[in-house]
């Protein structure tokens, strides 16, 4: 039978510890909602007791909801040894779970304290003592714990031997300043558990060397019973252990444990703590980074049409996400027919290199093609296909400073033969019709007028690379429209503009 190991929830105590965060009353509730009922969290600790009138607010919202809801004994507060002052916010605040923090390490203790462990002692057995007389439930955190057990483990065990005759429900062992190698928080933890196999231990990490998924899989394998986790990794400095990536490690590696988390409602919490804390989650992220599930090389989403080659067992629906195929220089025939696919559309091998080529252009020039591009370039060069270049337009040198109007040079190439104009105008496009129109007019043909001008990029915002002009012209009271696709809006306009000379020279 698999262990169950408890999840506690961070994010609105350690989580908003990150510097610039600060979530409102609301947001907390919402995050907190969100992680109870969807992600399915064991536990939540939602704030630390006095800081502010905004955070008691905000806890009192929480606990209002989740007495409602059946949930108070899994809002749990972090509180301080500080006589009554914690435990009457907490009964104010409506809490019913109190994190109190102590020094896990004589460093602190002798240091920030100044106090004996008698003294440190007597105190925080007069807080427990206190709120379980109103009916406040007590886990204890020893903070600096992990330097505790390199420096001063006799101090930590004595601590340990104090708290088992005390009324706590869990014992907080944290790696505060993220120190601890996976090795150390197995060893560390594992003689803790062996000689107090009837408590129950939560290991809190930090990532500061990046090593925060490491320990907390060595914890549980030591035999810890809870993980503290957060969102996104959101914590001090560093942060804490990503809650994602900690329920997906343990899932894929370890078997003989399971946790209550829906793997499904990861991705969603993560983009609302994004949201909320505009603290950007960075795109290689795993499990809920923007890229993760996107494969870039041709050759890997070749291989994933031939017996999944390139999968691992992270497959993105697992976490509400979908595979994605990137489309660049390095991207291939494979990436763009997998994006036609979900599009739903078939190409001819003759348009296909073409839009595989188009793609490589823009890709060498640095620029980001989406999904949502595809169907631009594709109509774009569907259109180019059935038109002759009669007319090229050769080079331009357009102009737009301060304080001068706008100007362009033009060379345009007409059945082989090379013209050159230059004009002033409104704006560079319009000094650019201007230079055209000289030539036209030197040679006694007419050009249309233009009615209507449509700048549109693809859909999601999230392109850089194309931006489409469609312009309407008029010409013998007939209406025609043409388009024109590229990164800059005026070049793109000046496309749309050589595909009407060349309808016009037919
Ligand atoms: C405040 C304490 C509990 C903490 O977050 C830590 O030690 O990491």
């Amino acid at each position: 039978m698999s262990r169950l190991i408890e999840i506690m929830d961070t994010t609105l105590r350690d989580g908003e510890q990150t510097s610039g965060v600060s979530f409102s009353a609301s947001e907390k509730l919402t995050i907190a909602q969100l992680l109870l009922k969807e992600v399915k969290v064991d536990r939540l600790e939602v704030a630390s007791a006095r800081v502010s009138d905004g955070e008691f607010q905000a806890v009192k919202k929480i606990t209002r909801w989740a007495q409602e809801n059946g949930c108070i004994d899994k809002i749990e507060v972090l509180t301080f040894v500080d006589g009554d002052t914690s435990v009457n916010w907490m009964i104010d605040a409506g809490a019913k779970v109190m994190n109190l923090l102590t020094k896990g390490s004589m460093n602190h203790l002798i240091h920030q304290l100044k106090k004996t462990p008698e003294q440190h002692f007597r105190e925080i057995e007069q807080v427990i003592s206190l709120a379980r007389s109103k009916d406040i439930r007590c886990n204890v955190y020893l903070e600096d714990w992990s330097n505790g057990m390199r420096n001063s483990p006799d101090y930590v065990f004595q601590f340990l031997d104090f708290l088992t005759r005390q009324p706590v429900d869990r014992v907080l062992l944290p790696d505060t300043l993220g120190v601890l190698t996976p090795h150390e928080t197995y060893t560390f933890i594992k003689s803790i558990v062996d000689r107090y196999p009837n408590s129950h231990f939560d290991f809190h990490a930090h990532n500061d060397y990046d090593l925060s998924i490491a320990n907390v899989m060595e914890a549980v394998r030591a035999g810890a019973n809870g993980l503290h986790l957060t969102v996104n990794g959101m914590g001090e400095r560093a942060g804490n252990a990503p809650l994602a990536s900690a329920i997906a490690a343990l899932n894929d590696f370890m078997p003989e444990v399971k946790t209550s988390v829906v793997e499904t409602s990861l991705y969603s919490v993560s983009k609302l703590v994004e949201t909320f804390t505009g603290f950007r989650i960075p795109a290689n992220k795993p499990v809920v980074g923007e890229n993760v599930f996107t494969q870039t090389a041709g050759i890997h989403a070749d291989g994933d049409n031939k017996n999944n080659l390139y999968f691992n067992d992270l497959m993105p629906e697992r976490f509400g996400r979908t595979r994605k195929y990137a489309l660049g220089k390095t991207s291939g025939k494979a990436n763009i027919e997998k994006n036609l696919q979900e599009l739903g559309i078939k190409l001819s091998a003759a348009d296909l290199k073409k839009v595989t080529q188009r793609i490589i252009e823009l890709g060498d020039r640095k620029e980001m093609v989406t999904r949502e591009d595809l169907p631009y370039i594709i109509s774009d060069i569907l259109d180019s296909n059935s038109i002759e270049e009669k007319v090229v337009v050769v080079n331009y040198v357009l102009t737009h400073s301060k304080g001068l109007r706008p100007s362009a040079t033009l060379q345009v190439q007409i059945k082989g033969q090379l013209y050159e104009e230059n004009a002033q105008g409104d704006g560079q496009y319009d000094a650019f019709m201007n230079a055209l129109k000289k030539i036209y007019q030197r040679l006694k043909m007419p050009l249309p007028m233009l009615t209507d001008y449509t700048v549109r990029i693809p859909p999601g915002g999230k392109t850089d690379a194309l931006c489409e002009t469609i312009i309407t012209w008029s010409i013998n009271d007939k209406e025609v429209k043409t388009r024109g696709l590229d990164s800059d809006q005026t070049v793109s306009a000046i496309k749309a503009t050589q595909k009407m000379l060349n309808l016009l020279a037919i």
